[in-house]
């Protein structure tokens, strides 16, 4: 009898625990889903999709911005059916937040950059795409020193020579000749990680036709096409399209696989981005990286290199010929310097290192171009893995984050009602990062600004804020020296020696209107400008 009273006693209180614990949970769960409803949220295209159709289309850095004018620093967006949206940050303060070490820091979401991992088999988490762990850390500082002033001053001289056999090639196509400047960058940026990671010629301004540029493009497209439609092994039995890009993705990982044995064979100089990852110790085994882990940091430094670099250099060319009173004011700088004809010097002289740091208003002008023409457009994608604040609003555990440079840049909060005009003045007062910071190649200056939070705090009278094009924070571009080197010595010479314009282009938006998003932000099909040799400047 006792017993029969205590059991449904003892049911009683379980019961009652289980429906506390399970209020508990779904209260939970509600402030959850309460927190993140208080998220701006723009109307999604489509019911049942949400505001997926949008991010994935090759508009979607447009879209993006878009929303983020209208619902501010954070954006809430929809994914299909997933409880979970994606949140959009366009304020690189609030970024910084998540980007930086400290309380809010955040890792890359592992789920999105493993995607990226196809060209390369067996698939291995790469410098790029791991989320931190001791073999990032490991290969990251052992591969600093490619890009430091020692080892880019080595650089210079194969970049200068790239660049005048280049601009060469643009002369021989006489007055006023049609150039694709998208193709010309491609050349020069592929060509200069062939050097630095292979010690090889890849003959791209040598007018060979690199195979590495020809599968490169139809790997982009696959990684994007994968990512977009998980159908799409499928593809390939009723496309040829879809054929040529999966053969791509499979002959880049046989190209990657016999360059490292090369590599491996025969080390490279002291100097290039290969010796450096050559050397780095797996310091989980305390052994050099095995195989498959090195054919992936040589795969992913190859990509990250010249993709998004050569993207920089034919937005900024496309800028400056669509905006001929930046041109003639950029000239009046580089002739000064020697750097353009002059009546009493007609031929330029050479881009020298010292040059990075005193030609202040080409840094602007590349400032600026990053600002609107943000090449790695979508920038860093992170994973919430506790509650943070972010905005003002708490996020909960498992939401991805990510931040857009080129949104931000976009944000007229930001950069005021003149933000699509490309403006190189608005960067005169130095900005978030100092254009005229002194460091030869104009790089550490970026970096330094950015790391002590002027880019993302800038006050008023430092300028804008920095949009962060080359994110920041530990996981931050680490070529980002490089990219700068390049971007000077190519946009310098190219603007010295001719006069660009283009046809059909006025203004930022007309260049937008050519813009599409395949993983890096390209002009669709190329960027056709016309060139024709400088005449003497007056200074
Ligand atoms: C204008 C040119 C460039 C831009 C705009 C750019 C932008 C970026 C951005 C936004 C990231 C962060 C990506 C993410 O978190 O998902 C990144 C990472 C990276 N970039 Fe660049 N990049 C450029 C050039 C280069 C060059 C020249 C190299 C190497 C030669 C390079 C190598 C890398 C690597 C290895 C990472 C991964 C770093 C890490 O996670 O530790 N990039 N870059």
């Amino acid at each position: 009898m006792v017993q029969d009273e205590w059991m449904p006693a003892a049911a009683w209180t379980l019961a009652a625990l289980l429906a506390a614990l399970v209020a508990l949970v779904a209260a939970r769960a509600a402030r959850r889903a309460a927190q993140l409803l208080r998220i701006p949220s723009p109307p999604a295209p489509s019911l049942l999709l949400g505001h997926l159709p949008a991010i994935l289309s090759p508009r979607a850095p447009f879209y993006l911005a878009e929303w983020a004018e209208a619902c501010g620093p954070v954006t809430r967006l929809r994914m299909a059916v997933a409880t979970k949206p994606l949140l959009v940050v366009s304020d690189p303060a609030e970024a910084a937040k998540v980007l930086r070490r400290g309380p809010s820091y955040l890792p890359k979401s592992r789920a999105l950059y493993a995607a990226l991992e196809i060209g390369i088999q067996p698939r291995t988490p790469n410098m790029l795409t791991a989320s931190d762990g001791p073999v990032w850390k490991a290969v990251r500082a052992c591969v600093a020193p490619a890009f430091s002033a020692t080892s880019l001053k080595q650089v210079l001289p194969s970049l200068l020579d790239l660049t005048h056999r280049s601009a060469d090639a643009v002369a021989a196509k006489g007055p006023g000749g049609e150039v694709d400047v998208s193709d010309l960058a491609k050349r020069i940026t592929s060509d200069v990680m062939g050097l630095l990671l292979f010690g090889e010629d890849l003959g791209g301004v040598s007018g060979k036709q690199s195979e590495y540029l020809a599968i490169f493009n139809d790997l982009l497209a696959a990684t994007h096409a994968r990512f977009i439609n998980p159908l799409r092994p499928l593809w390939v039995l009723w496309s040829a399209q879809a054929r040529r890009q999966e053969a791509a993705v499979v002959r880049h990982n046989v190209l990657m696989g016999e360059m490292t044995a090369a590599l491996q064979k025969s080390p490279p100089p002291d100097y290039t981005i290969a010796h450096h990852i050559l050397n780095a110790k797996d310091p989980v085994r305390g052994q050099p990286l095995d195989t498959a882990q090195l054919k992936a940091e040589i795969g992913i430094v190859f990509g990250a290199g010249f993709e998004t670099t050569s993207h920089a250099i034919s937005w900024t060319l496309g800028a400056v010929a669509a905006h001929p009173e930046v041109q003639e004011r950029l000239v009046r700088e580089l002739a000064a310097a020697g750097l353009a004809p002059t009546a009493d010097a007609p031929q330029p002289r050479g881009f020298e290192w010292s040059d990075g740091g005193r030609l202040p208003y080409l840094q602007a002008v590349i400032r600026e171009s990053l600002r609107l023409f943000s090449p790695a457009s979508l920038g860093t994608t992170r994973e919430t893995d506790r509650e943070i604040e972010l905005g003002g609003y708490l996020v909960p555990r498992g939401v991805m984050v990510m931040f857009s440079p080129f949104v931000a840049g976009l944000q007229t909060r930001l950069y005021g009602d003149d933000v699509m005009e490309f403006k190189p003045e608005r960067w005169a007062a130095g900005g978030g990062a100092k254009a005229d910071g002194g460091d030869a190649a104009g790089a550490d200056a970026a970096r330094v600004a950015d790391q002590d939070g002027g880019g993302a705090a800038a006050g008023a009278e430092r300028g804008p804020p920095d949009p962060l094009p080359f994110s920041t924070g530990p996981r931050d571009c680490a070529g980002l020296a490089l990219a700068y080197l390049e971007l000077q010595v190519v946009v310098a010479t190219l603007v010295g020696r001719f006069s660009w314009t283009i046809d059909g282009a006025a203004s930022a938006a007309d260049l937008h209107a050519l813009a599409g998003y395949h993983v890096t932000l390209q002009a669709e099909g190329g960027l056709r400008l016309r060139a024709a040799p400088r005449a003497p400047v007056e200074v």
